[in-house]
């Protein structure tokens, strides 16, 4: 199912409550979504973010910063196309504002001019058409050919806010660039006048520790409220992940065993048949566990925790959201209960992968891994005792991406019924979109065997690619999929005794051959 049809279907129930709560003034106005002051003092945002509503103001000018970098050409603007030529303009979707009118502005260190910069989004834009209809095209069309470049040093706070005041209001800027540089340029921007409604979208990683991540959550505290913050989680815009929705809450068969008395484990997969792929540079200071565990992984697990939110609101479902987080931590001591890897040369595939620490730009003093996996326990009634183990690597064998959840064993096999009755398990595939149910039925020719048989359900084709989702949040105002400050916190806090021990060398790095499916599996970290 697409997420356009579950927001399709959401929907109706979201504004009825959001009606109910404005009738009742039952609105809980006063959350402030991460630590730090709650108005921000010295900025000039406006009051348009109205909190305990998804979707603000829609956005006039999408601004990127970092213009000439990879990620805008490689992922925002074949995202910015899709969402352009797809029908997301007229619903059925959580919005239906029209984009007509957009503005895209580049900005960068480099001395580009606008002809350049159109260079690139032409580029990028070019495969978007065969998505799309003539009108959608158009509206793409429209939107490259009036976009501008702008050089600007994002660390000056004058330039900067001299550009965004250059753009049609509200702006939303895009710091497409690397953390440590998005930061700096908040950090300048504190106490200056900032355009009506400005929203800011960063990228991960959001801080590098607890401690960080709450400074820099205080700093853009003081630039615009919290619901104009769109911390990007790019998982969290694919269809395959929302579809947990759908499969959770739409179903009444799940909903009821969905807790510690009936699941046994979960765990969420996302090994990758990729290597370094050019980006040492960054990965070999990230690794496995910061670069997709702290991140993606978590965003994962609480999605599929959370309690039912009353609506797909950003401040119900970040709510639901934050409080399995709040209640999450490892689930014994680092050696116990997490896990590193790297990979040795080998073949995966058709391609020969050398040793990582052989990688150019890789530092083997370093120690990065390659495969990270940790087993969190979430303190709550739902879920006391049940483990929930992450795991992500590269250079496995097999691209295995997927959320699978083990249903402990029936109390008692009937008597007469011969064989094992395995584990009923729910597997959610993020790629490709697949859900598949593993269950003991009769064998077929003695009806008193039992054998695993498996219902599979294939999900269609999102109308978005991820940066398209997130995009669409951004330029609708919405920060429903992006991550909530006191989350971003509190994902790096589960893991600070992992990054901690795994720096004192007190968890042994092992290795695996590329190619392999990584280390064996221990009774702690078991194959699924
Ligand atoms: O499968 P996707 O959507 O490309 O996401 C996985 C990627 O997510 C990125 O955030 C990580 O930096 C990459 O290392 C990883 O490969």
């Amino acid at each position: 199912m697409h997420l356009t049809a579950i927001f399709g279907r959401l929907k109706a129930v979201s504004e009825q409550q959001q009606v109910d709560g404005q009738a009742t003034g039952g609105t809980e106005s006063g959350r402030a979504g991460s630590s730090g002051p709650e108005q921000p003092g010295g900025g000039g945002h406006g009051a348009s973010g109205e909190r305990g509503h998804s979707g603000g103001d829609p956005v006039a000018t999408l601004l990127v910063l970092g213009a000439s970098g990879d990620l805008a050409s490689r992922l925002l603007l074949p995202g910015l196309a899709r969402l352009l030529v797809s029908d997301r303009n007229e619903g059925p979707g959580r919005h239906e504002h029209s984009r007509d009118g957009l503005r895209l502005v580049g900005a960068g260190a480099e001395d580009w001019d606008d002809d350049r910069w159109r260079e690139v989004v032409t580029k990028a834009f070019a495969g978007a058409q065969e998505h799309g209809d003539d009108k959608g095209w158009a509206a793409a069309c429209a939107v490259r050919d009036t976009s501008r470049y702008a050089k600007v040093d994002v660390t000056d706070p004058d330039a900067l806010t001299a550009l965004m005041a250059s753009c049609e209001a509200p702006v939303a800027v895009y710091f497409a660039l690397p953390p440590g540089i998005t930061a700096k340029a908040c950090e300048k921007l504190v106490g200056q006048q900032l355009p009506e409604s400005t929203r800011l979208v960063m990228e991960k990683p959001f801080g590098s520790d607890e401690a960080s991540a709450h400074q820099l959550n205080e700093v853009v505290a003081q630039l615009v409220p919290e619901e104009h913050v769109h911390r990007v989680d790019h998982f969290l815009g694919t269809s395959t992940v929302l579809n947990i929705f759908g499969v959770r809450f739409a179903n009444r068969l799940f909903e009821p065993t969905w807790n510690a008395s009936h699941v046994e484990r979960v765990d969420v997969l996302y090994d990758e048949d990729l290597g370094l792929e050019g980006r040492a540079r960054y990965y070999d200071k990230a690794g496995a566990l910061k670069d997709m565990i702290q991140s993606h992984l978590l965003q994962v697990l609480a999605v599929l925790a959370m309690d039912a939110p009353a609506a797909l609101d950003e401040r119900e479902f970040r709510d639901r959201k934050a409080q399995v987080l709040r209640a999450t931590r490892l689930a014994g001591t680092p050696a116990q209960a997490s896990r590193r890897a790297v990979y040795t040369a080998g073949r995966m595939g058709d391609r020969d992968l050398p040793d990582y620490q052989a990688e150019d730009g890789v530092d083997p003093s370093r120690q990065t891994e390659t495969l990270a996996e940790v087993v969190l326990h979430i303190d709550t009634w739902r879920w006391a005792g049940v483990p929930f183990r992450l795991r992500s690597g590269k250079g496995l064998g097999r691209a295995r991406k997927e959320a699978v959840i083990t249903f402990k064993p029936v109390p008692h096999l009937v008597a007469g019924l011969h064989g094992e009755a395995r584990p009923t398990r729910l597997r959610l595939s993020f790629k490709p979109g697949v859900i598949n149910l593993d269950l003991m039925v009769n064998a077929e020719g003695d009806p008193f065997d039992l054998e695993e048989t498996t219902l599979t359900a294939q999900l269609g084709d999102s109308e978005l690619p991820a940066y398209g989702e997130v995009l669409a949040g951004v330029l609708d105002g919405d920060p429903l999929l992006s991550v909530r400050g006191d989350t971003a916190e509190d994902c790096w806090r589960i893991l600070a005794p992992v990054i901690a021990a795994w720096e004192a060398d007190e968890v042994p790095l092992e290795t695996y051959p590329a190619g392999s499916d990584g280390p064996e599996p221990t009774e702690a970290f078991p194959a699924v």
